[in-house]
């Protein structure tokens, strides 16, 4: 494991179960998480984002293969990982009568060389609810004291799940920042969200999961690369020739032609069009987005090996 890896999983894999009720839930993940980035694991519900990342925190054995977290074993070495690193789990469980001060201080209390509880308060924009009782808040306050929870510690590695879920735009795009500002102090984030322009935003890294496998991973950018952008239109003419590139489909009225390099597509068919003079209506192209790629991922329409 190189000195500039946060994580590095081999052969991951966890069954719930046993016998004829096991299941499989994490089938053979490796995983990579250089130190100072920003990774998005990213799957539907139920592809196994969670169960990777209880093993990573050291919260459930792995079934079979490897786990090193800060070059530790997160079981053996529980106590070390655990200084070292901050998690918010996907749910928490506070004591409802505490006000967000005392919450706070108890859990500052529980790590060494924590942050005091008004930087924490302001860090995560809490500083009008500091008396309010836990029960009182709302479920996106509640996040932020979960968040401020796993970042009291200053954790030199962050495991994050699904960290925006309920909050609103306003806070999502205060915690994005939060996250750009702990990777600017050089701290390494993991994160799942169900987000994709989280992901888009945040992660050096993506690597997307589908029923406990990882299918497809990369940057933003390389994952969006390998695969199809698309053109559509409706058109009154029935014979306009389409570049030969393309792989034409009909939605209704509009023709839909995917095609793997969009700009020398487009422009061939806007020269045919020209040329016939036929006009394209309601004219649309473009290029693959990491949502239409994990669409495509998650219908198992391509990507997905066998
Ligand atoms: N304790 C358990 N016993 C049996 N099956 C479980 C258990 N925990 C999780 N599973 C199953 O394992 C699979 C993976 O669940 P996991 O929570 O890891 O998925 P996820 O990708 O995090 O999903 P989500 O996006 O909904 O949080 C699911 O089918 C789930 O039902």
């Amino acid at each position: 494991m190189s000195e500039t890896t946060a994580i590095q999983v081999r052969g991951l894999r966890r069954t719930y179960g046993e016998g004829d009720a096991a299941f499989e839930a994490v089938r053979g993940v490796d995983l990579d998480v250089s130190a100072g980035t920003v990774h998005a694991l990213l799957g539907v519900n139920g592809a196994g984002k969670t169960s990777t990342l209880e093993v990573i925190e050291g919260l459930a054995p792995a079934t079979a293969g490897e786990v090193r977290v800060l070059g530790l074993d997160p079981v053996a070495d529980r106590h070390e990982v655990r200084r070292r690193t901050g998690v918010l789990l996907q749910r928490s469980g506070f004591v409802a009568d505490l006000t967000v001060r005392e919450t706070l201080q108890m859990w500052a209390a529980t790590v060494t060389d924590a942050r005091s509880v008004e930087e924490s308060l302001v860090l995560l924009n809490l500083e009008r609810v500091a008396e309010t009782r836990m029960r009182g808040l709302s479920g996106g306050e509640q996040r932020r004291v979960d968040l401020a929870c796993a970042l009291t510690g200053r954790p030199e590695l962050v495991v994050l799940d699904e960290p925006t879920t309920g909050l609103d735009p306003e806070s999502r795009h205060a915690v994005w920042e939060l996250v750009r500002g702990l990777r600017a102090q050089g701290a390494t984030v993991l994160l799942t969200t169900h987000y994709l322009e989280e992901a888009e935003q945040l992660a050096d890294q993506v690597s997307i999961m589908r029923a406990g496998r990882i299918v497809q991973e990369g940057t933003v950018a390389e994952i969006v690369a390998g695969h199809p952008a698309e053109i559509s239109f409706r058109t009154p003419a029935r014979d306009l020739v389409l570049p030969d590139a393309a792989e034409v489909s009909r939605d209704g009225e509009r023709t839909v032609l995917r095609v793997a390099d969009l700009q020398p597509a487009l422009t061939e068919l806007l020269l045919t069009a020209r040329e016939a003079g036929v006009s394209l209506e309601m004219l649309d192209a473009r290029s693959a987005t990491l949502e239409s790629v994990f669409l495509a991922l998650a219908a198992d329409r391509e990507g997905v090996p066998a």
